[in-house]
């Protein structure tokens, strides 16, 4: 019989969905599927009077889970157990569970075999799907000592669902043990019926006690089909631990990949493509110029074009629907996927413990957002912009310098201008309308919209840089030289000959230039102000006239009224109020598309210094930054959209989101050594750029649930849909539109043997300073955190949480310059699992170190907040590593179930961070 291995596949562990799988073979199977998004089946595993091959040997045993699907007859290899030492009677504390997905059937037969494991650190390179001349030989590192089958139907029909099975040599003749295999339900209630087993587990007594509490909503079974449309090929993992008053606690590991991945890439490229070729075109539009600025604007043209080409080869490539949604460590440096986030993976664990409500832990793990493909030999943004702005600083002969800060206000307000002027023009001919139906009402309401509009757009230009970037502009202009000197200027910049373009070096270098009337941008910009006062006095008059008592009152800004304005208004004694008002429309229309025009072109000159200043580094830079953040948003999205749908329920979250925004926690394991150091320079930017980020929940009209992002490099609005029932619910802030806003922050702790060459040789500044800036950022959000929150919330959450400790604590520890201080990552992720956050784990791949980062998370949890055995702590540890998600992980990135480590490698490492024996080598990563 053949034997193959399950998550051999491409893309990791694969399942077939049940109903086309029970289709596509013409059989009808019986479905076992109980209730829709649950795991199908979950049992565990106990080994009683094992006999050992060779007597007094004290047996070391491991089981093997194998899976016959009905209608094959090959043997696929499905999952193990741990290695339970010198006993034999083990009780496992991995169990086995099929996922919703998994095509099970009452048909399906499950085939287990014993192993006895003589050398552990061969044990789990036998499971390996590398290729058999690679692999191991089967039997080195353990032999067989029995196996037993059962149909599934079989142990869902026992009595109490409980089979005790003999185990039999591979002739089928001697009885060598039996195996106990125990459907397991999380969350069931069982009458507080105590079925006691007592068994020793490594010298521990343990009642084994099936008494579970209420079932709790906790993992939003409801809002699971929505949440399954971003979630893809899910791996599960069963675990039992014992707790400190010696019952049992359940615990389910999952791990799924995101469709996000692969979605927000795409959608944020096709925003920067949008919002390139209309700068492009802008830059076109920007008119004459003297020869020195044409020629920079040409030169700046060709590479834009160049770089949105790029840009539109990326989104082709990405386009080519795969079906994918995981970028695996091995593509970390393609170039087709560089805006792709690697190894993303929501990594859940829902515990069921005795006498608590059931809880489910969430941490995102994802590579560091980096940008592989251009390498990190300079180093990565952090410092790459630093120098960036600083040589621009510097270079200033012949470009204006305007701060990181004007040019993306700039960009603001260009963006601001296009949004409005349609929408100013569209109420304008919605008064009209209304106007020529003569409805004072509705006149009313559209003078209303075209006020407040007009206001955004008066108010847009308020910023002095319009103004200097207007002067700027008239100077680059064929013939806009000057022709006095403004002063104070320096002797160098007086000695300049004429026909040079002017040097400016400064903002506040700007040149003052004496033909230039400054006030005439004033007189555009104030008349479309004025012409907004005509119309709403008119409105007036014309309401009054009609018997109306009141006014619209829009009230004539300031109080103000021009005289000729008046004049205008009672020399038009005709009652048609279309007519009245047409002309003074038009002339709003015609005062704005000369604010427009003005504006846009000097802003767009700004925008020209900046790019024209250091061509093509500028541009590559933006790449870099667009890669980074890209892979940063697809993570947040995933992180948002998951916690949204996990703590819809919880009327303190949602409060908190809209009133405080979310905290969102990265913790990373780079090291300041090397390529690393680079990769963390790019994350640290990355994350922070999230600020730029803000989320509205909308209700979804269609089966379209995923996301949609909106806007431009310095402001992002991603729409994230819920189905009507969800969105109804919602606070009336969060459904009438309030954006929702992140708080990033990053911790960094370096644990490898590269982290220990920066210590003693190299240089742990950056980590020091982002661990600084990042708690500074933390202290923040908590404190608007305890003003915006309800007091009596707060009080209550006083008493539970010593957050103000947690924090003093974490100064501390940032503070005090201990090596390999990795107490700062687990406070960073204790106090945002307190204030309801985000919680994300990254490491360059996020598939060793993270690994190693979020198991032990799992089992402190278990520790801290549900009583895990204290004796089983390591235990349980090593269970997660050896068999739980996170080496699928590994397998599904490498295709070999080994975490990239070796002996040297591990010594570097902090204690809690080694994985168990047998689980770690030399791999092809
Ligand atoms: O998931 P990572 O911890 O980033 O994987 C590292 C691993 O820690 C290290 O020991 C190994 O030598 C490789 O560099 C791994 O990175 P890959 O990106 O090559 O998987």
């Amino acid at each position: 019989m053949e034997i193959k291995e399950e998550g051999a596949s491409e893309e990791g562990q694969h399942f077939l969905p049940t109903a086309q799988t029970n289709e596509s073979r013409g059989t009808q199977f019986t479905s076992i599927q109980k209730f829709p998004n649950e795991p199908q089946l979950e049992f565990i595993l106990a080994c009683k009077d094992l006999v050992a091959p060779v007597r007094d040997r004290k047996l070391n045993t491991v089981v093997q889970i194998s899976v016959i699907h009905p209608a094959e007859q090959s043997l696929i290899r499905y999952s193990s157990t741990e290695i339970v030492e010198g006993t034999r009677d083990p009780l496992f504390l991995t169990g086995v569970t099929f996922p919703s997905e998994y095509p099970i059937y009452e048909e399906t037969k499950i085939k287990l075999t014993v192993y006895d494991v003589k050398d552990k650190s061969h044990d789990t390179v036998r499971t390996s799907v590398l290729p058999e001349q690679k692999d191991s030989p089967p039997e080195v590192g353990r032999s067989f000592l029995g196996f037993a089958s059962f149909k599934v139907a079989e142990l869902l029909k026992s009595k109490e669902q409980l089979l005790s099975l003999s185990l039999r040599t591979s002739d089928g003749g001697k009885v060598v043990g039996t195996i106990e295999v125990s459907v397991v339900k999380m969350g069931e209630i069982e009458d507080g019926e105590a079925d006691h087993i007592t068994t020793d587990v490594q010298g521990q007594k343990c009642a084994l006690v099936y008494e579970c509490t209420a079932p709790e909503s906790v993992s939003g079974k409801d809002n699971l089909p929505f949440l399954n449309a971003v979630l893809k090929n899910p791996v599960c993992k069963l675990y039992r631990f014992p707790t400190s008053d010696n019952k049992w606690m359940r615990i389910r590991e999952q791990m799924s990949e995101s469709i996000l991945s692969f979605h927000i890439p795409k959608e944020l490229i096709s925003l920067h493509i949008k919002e390139d070729l209309c700068r492009n075109q802008e830059l076109k539009e920007l008119g004459e110029l003297s020869p020195h600025w044409d020629n920079l604007r040409k030169n700046v043209l060709t590479h834009c074009d160049q770089m949105v080409n790029v840009y539109q080869d990326i989104l082709t490539e990405l386009s080519k629907d795969t079906g994918s949604s995981f970028k695996s460590s091995s593509n970390k440096g393609e170039k087709t996927l560089e805006f792709v986030p690697v190894n993303l993976h929501l990594q859940r664990m829902h515990v069921h413990s005795p006498h608590l409500k059931d809880a489910v832990y969430d941490v995102i793990t994802v590579g560091a957002p980096a940008a592989h493909f251009q390498g990190f030999k300079n180093g990565g943004l952090r410092k790459l912009l630093h120098r960036f702005e600083t040589e621009r600083r510097n270079t200033g002969y012949q470009f204006i310098y305007y701060s990181p800060e004007n040019t993306a206000k700039a960009k603001e307000v260009l963006s601001n201008i296009n949004q409005l002027q349609p929408l100013i023009a569209t109420h304008a001919d919605l008064l009209l309308n209304s106007a020529s139906q003569r409805s004072p009402d509705s006149l009313k309401n559209s003078l209303k919209m075209l006020s407040e509009k007009t206001e955004l757009f008066v108010h847009a230009f308020k910023d002095q840089l319009v103004r200097s970037a207007l002067l700027a502009l008239y100077t680059a202009r064929p013939g806009g030289i000057l022709t006095k000197p403004p002063s104070p200027r320096s002797k160098a910049e007086e000695s300049s000959p004429q026909d040079q373009p002017p040097r400016m070096r400064r903002q506040d270098s700007i040149p003052h230039h004496s033909d230039y009337d400054e006030e005439e941008w004033d007189r555009v910009w104030a008349n479309v102000g004025k012409s907004l006062n005509c119309i709403i006095a008119m409105v007036d008059k014309l309401i009054e006239r009609d018997g109306g008592s009141e006014g619209c009152s829009g009230g004539s800004k300031d109080g103000e009224k021009d005289s000729s304005l008046e004049d205008s208004i009672t020399s038009h004694p005709s009652e048609d109020w279309y007519e009245q008002l047409s002309p003074l429309v038009l002339t709003l229309k015609d005062c704005m598309g000369e604010v427009v025009s003005r504006a846009k072109q000097s802003l767009t000159f700004v925008l020209l210094q900046e790019l024209a200043c250091s061509l093509p580094q500028c541009l590559t830079l933006t790449l870099r930054r667009d890669v980074v953040f890209s892979q940063a948003l697809a993570g947040l999205v995933c992180g948002f959209i998951i916690k949204l749908h996990t703590s819809l329920h919880d009327p303190n979250f949602l409060q908190q989101l809209h009133t405080v925004g979310l905290i969102v926690q990265y913790e990373g394991l780079l090291s300041t050594y090397s390529d690393e150091i680079g990769m963390l320079e790019d994350m640290a930017v990355g994350i922070s750029d999230l600020k730029k980020v803000a989320f509205k929940i909308i209700e979804a009209k269609s089966n379209d649930v995923l996301p949609v992002i909106t806007g431009r490099r310095e402001h992002y609005v991603v729409e994230v849909k819920l189905p009507a029932g969800m969105f109804e619910s919602l606070p009336a802030q969060i459904k009438e539109g309030q954006l929702l806003h992140v708080h990033p922050v990053l911790f960094n702790v370096g644990i490898n043997e590269q982290q220990t060459l920066a210590e003693r040789f190299g240089d742990v500044s950056l980590q020091e300073s982002i661990n600084h800036e990042n708690f500074e950022l933390l202290k923040e959000y908590y404190t608007i955190f305890m003003e915006k929150m309800p007091p009596d919330y707060i009080s209550h959450f006083q008493e539970q949480t010593d957050l103000k400790g947690l924090l003093e604590n974490l100064h501390q520890n940032i503070q005090a310059k201990k090596r390999k201080n990795v107490e700062i990552v687990w406070l960073a992720a204790t106090i945002c699992r307190k204030l309801n956050g985000i919680r994300f784990t990254c490491c360059k791949s996020a598939k060793d170190r993270t690994s190693m980062s979020v198991t032990l998370e799992q089992c402190s949890i278990l520790r801290d907040e549900h009583q895990l055995h204290k004796d089983f702590f390591i235990r349980a540890l090593d269970c997660m590593r050896r068999e739980g998600c996170r080496i699928e992980n590994v397998l599904k990135n490498i295709k070999c179930r080994k975490y990239a480590f070796n002996m040297l490698q591990l010594m570097a490492f902090p204690k809690y961070y080694r994985p168990p024996e047998g689980t770690y080598g030399k791999a092809d990563t």
